[in-house]
């Protein structure tokens, strides 16, 4: 797996990284979810790079010009909750693309510290020979994303993976790498050092899918 971190270059992202982090800001729920949305917007333009292009000629009002252009077919994958302003800032640059939904969510049946990963509903095109960009902002243990790829393994397999994350815990990262294609690219916008007992990012930025969109009652 091919891991690309965003901020190891400082640029306005530091700014979005910062607002999302920031107790003071992140409870302005609008601002929250625009800046997850911002970020989706630049990883996918960074991704874009690794696109094959092919030359198309456009015409113009005075004559004809030269374009390379995308030719991915793409499938952008996000895993609910959290993963929705991230979706929505990924697919405002690929607009064209096909889409897959995927729930995810960490169920407690015992106590605050054990949990699993429940994922219960997935709607998706055929994945087969497509270019598939899984978007979750929050990569912590990253059983989230493990089982996800396990769930969309009857979609068929495609050509590469383009996993889109905000915040990465190093031990998620080791993990994800042990697990998806080496062809696989992470475009992670930054990384922390630590998880804490209860499977958070530490320093992180807290729960994103209750930052987002309100707290959910456990059931
Ligand atoms: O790497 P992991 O340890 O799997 O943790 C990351 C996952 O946890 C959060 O989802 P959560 O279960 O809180 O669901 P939500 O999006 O509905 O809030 C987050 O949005 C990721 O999906
Ligand atoms: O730190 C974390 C870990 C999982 N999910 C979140 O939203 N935040
Ligand atoms: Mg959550």
């Amino acid at each position: 797996m091919h891991v690309h971190h965003l901020l190891e270059k400082n640029s306005i992202a530091n700014t979005f990284i910062s607002q999302l982090r920031d107790i003071n800001l992140q409870t302005d729920r609008m601002r929250f979810r625009r800046n997850i949305e911002r970020l989706g917007e630049i990883m996918g333009y960074e991704l874009s790079k690794n696109f094959n292009f092919s030359e198309k000629e456009v015409q113009t009002p005075l004559g004809q010009a030269k374009i390379q252009l995308p030719q991915e077919e793409l499938v952008i994958c996000s895993i609910l909750r959290a993963g929705l302003p991230l979706h929505t800032g990924l697919l405002n640059y690929f607009d064209a693309a096909d889409n897959s939904f995927i729930s995810a969510y960490r169920h407690h049946p015992n106590n605050d510290e054990e949990f699993e990963i429940l994922v219960e509903y997935l709607a998706s095109p055929s994945l087969e020979g497509k270019t598939l960009i899984l978007a979750d902002p929050m990569l912590a243990t990253g059983r989230s994303f493990v089982n996800v790829l396990k769930a969309l393994e009857k979609m068929g397999t495609p050509k590469v993976i383009h996993l889109v994350s905000v915040i990465g815990a190093t031990e998620g990262i080791e993990y994800l790498e042990t697990v998806f294609p080496e062809n696989s690219h992470l475009w992670i916008a930054t990384i922390d050092e630590k998880l804490n007992e209860r499977g958070y990012i530490v320093p992180g930025l807290g729960d994103a899918g209750d930052l987002c969109f309100g707290s959910k009652m456990q059931h």
